[in-house]
């Protein structure tokens, strides 16, 4: 089902069931009860006001009280169980769909995470995977709840209308299908082609604001700030535009549901009036009627509101769908039993561009291999490939780690198995012990620190003044590229269980008499583990037992 189908019923019911499929099914039990309540609470609200029409009319005939007793106890048990079931509708409800948020996130996460970082996407695609998880609360929430309270309701009046006066339930009839069908099919479309513009219009800001913003000190410096600033306002303006129409056109619909409701009144009004000087109907039960009539288009009001927020919901649910069902392509559970690496005739192609081509390398268990050549021949892309942070489709020929074909080798296992040193090591907003850590969570501080010494690290350490608890800022921000290097060092220093060490030029930002140093002791931290080393300088090469020049796509030559 496309997005696009969602404006037709079958579509609508279809992605219902897709939205449902994403709870697990004790969260669709309590959904289905929460529906429930919120039925009930619809129902009794509207038979409230229509047995309170019928208690004022009767009462101001004066009957006897007691003849009155059971309509108050009607009502104010009606009161009382629209109350209660509203309340138990929105805890039921908001519990089972927060837990179902709770756990789609985590496997949103896990989707993206296990995607090789080129196929992970931008900023855009994971702000709208963010919000598209939190727009299936609205499917659930704002549209299935809504939508099965309004036809359950509606259904009731008209059976309740056709057994005290059959013209006046065709009234409600009709206003069912205006209120309830037509206005709800107009206010899809507005839904769907303003979700369509405000999707356009919002990627684009946020685009150009994530460009501006990790560009800003270079723009600034450029003189180009202000110019930034404007594209960025004009984007942010033509939001407000299209949010602006769409609220103009939803407000007309609301406006026409407000009319067509009272109408409907009217006519049943009317038509119970016509029946009461007739003689075929009491004049209590004119009220009763018109009052049903008033309660059922106040629960059908709330129709086109949930028929534009499903389809709004439609592409999120498909998206959060794909992203929780889909595995990355050619990914299977395979799990290499060492880490010997094994490429002969290799090919990688890297946006459209064969980079590596002819490619043989061997590294056998334990072994220590260096990787050099001019910048750009492809060394840091043999290292990705062995960490499985390239996309299967770019790769040809033999690749296989532990006898495992790394295309499909289990992403899981191959993270256990192969350890990734970058030149540049992400650093998160946090502490430098929670930096550390993320290598090896059961460290203690002393082995910790241990860590730090083996990188050269010590006065650094040394001048902090909140020691390991010291945050290290958005990506590392408070500390300068040699000192973000060495945390990585000292993380690969930690880090346990690993078959294969892949560095990536981990050490260019040190000085170079320290550089070879430093590597060592990363080196010598876990004998066991092999190595390929990416290095420039000779020092640090003559670490390996054996050198391999890349020369270009078309050469690979042992030294
Ligand atoms: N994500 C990518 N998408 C497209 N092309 C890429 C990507 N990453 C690298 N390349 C291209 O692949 C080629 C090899 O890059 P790679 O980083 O492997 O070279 P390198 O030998 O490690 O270079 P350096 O020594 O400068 O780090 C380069 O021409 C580069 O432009």
């Amino acid at each position: 089902m496309s997005a696009a189908d969602a404006t037709s019923a079958r579509g609508a019911v279809g992605l219902v069931g897709r939205a449902l499929r994403l709870a697990t099914p004790g969260e669709r039990r309590r959904i289905a009860v929460a529906a429930g309540l919120g039925t009930l609470a619809g129902a009794s609200g509207t038979a409230l006001l229509a047995l309170s029409g019928y208690l004022i009319a009767r009462a101001a005939e004066q009957p006897p009280v007691l003849s009155l007793t059971v309509a108050i106890v009607c009502v104010r048990a009606l009161g009382l169980v629209r109350a209660v079931a509203r309340y138990g509708e929105r805890l039921v409800g908001h519990d089972a769909v927060l837990g179902t948020l709770a756990r789609l996130r985590a496997s949103v996460f896990a989707g993206l995470a296990d995607r090789v970082p080129g196929d992970r996407g931008s900023a855009e695609l994971l702000d709208r995977t963010v919000a598209d998880v939190d727009r299936v609360q609205d499917a659930f929430l704002r549209s299935i709840a809504p939508l099965t309270a309004a036809a359950a309701v509606a259904v009731g009046a008209i059976v309740v209308a056709l057994l005290l006066l059959p013209s006046a339930a065709l009234a409600l009839i009709a206003t069912t299908l205006v209120v309830g069908v037509l206005l709800p099919a107009l206010a899809q479309s507005i839904g769907r082609d303003a979700a369509r513009a405000r999707g356009v219009r919002r990627s684009a800001l946020v685009r150009e604001l994530t460009a501006t913003l990790d560009a800003a000190e270079e723009l600034v410096m450029a003189g180009a700030g202000e110019h930034h600033r404007q594209v960025v306002a004009e984007h942010g303006a033509a939001l407000s535009r299209v949010e602006d129409r769409e609220a103009r056109l939803t407000a007309l619909v609301a406006a026409g549901t407000s009319l067509a409701s009272g109408l409907g009144v009217v006519a049943v009004l009317a038509l119970a009036l016509a029946a009461a000087a007739d003689g075929q109907l009491a004049p209590t039960v004119t009220s009763l009627l018109a009052l049903l009539a008033l309660g059922t288009g106040e629960v059908l009001g709330a129709v086109p509101a949930a028929a534009r927020e499903l389809h709004g919901t439609a592409d999120a649910v498909l998206r959060v769908e794909q992203l929780v069902a889909e595995r990355p392509p050619g990914r299977d559970a395979s799990a290499p039993s060492d880490a010997a690496v094994r490429l002969r005739d290799l090919r990688v192609r890297r946006g459209g561009r064969v980079v590596l081509d002819g490619l043989d390398l061997d590294l056998a268990v334990g072994e220590r291999v260096a990787l050099v050549g001019p910048s750009g021949v492809g060394k840091s892309t043999i290292g990705e490939l062995l960490v499985g942070f390239l996309p299967a489709h770019e790769i040809d020929g033999e690749a296989t780690i532990g006898g495992v074909d790394l295309r499909t080798v289990d992403g899981g296992a191959l993270r256990r198995l192969v350890l990734h040193v970058p030149q540049d090591p992400y650093l998160f907003d946090a502490s430098l012990r929670a930096n550390l850590a993320l290598a090896r969570p059961d460290a203690d501080d002393r082995e910790l620190l241990a860590a730090l010494w083996a990188v050269g690290a010590e006065p650094w350490f040394l001048a902090l003044r909140d020691g390991l608890d010291t945050p290290l800022g958005e990506r590392g921000a408070h500390c300068s590229g040699g000192e973000r290097q060495r945390i990585g060092l000292a993380r690969a220093i930690l880090a346990r269980g690993h078959g294969l060490v892949v560095l990536d030029e981990p050490a260019s930002h040190l000085p170079a008499d320290e550089a070879a140093t430093v590597l060592r002791a990363v080196l010598d931290a876990d004998p066991r583990r092999s190595a390929l080393l990416i290095a420039h300088r000779p020092e640090e090469a003559a670490l390996a037992a054996r050198t391999v020049g890349v020369h270009g796509p078309a050469t690979l030559s042992p030294r």
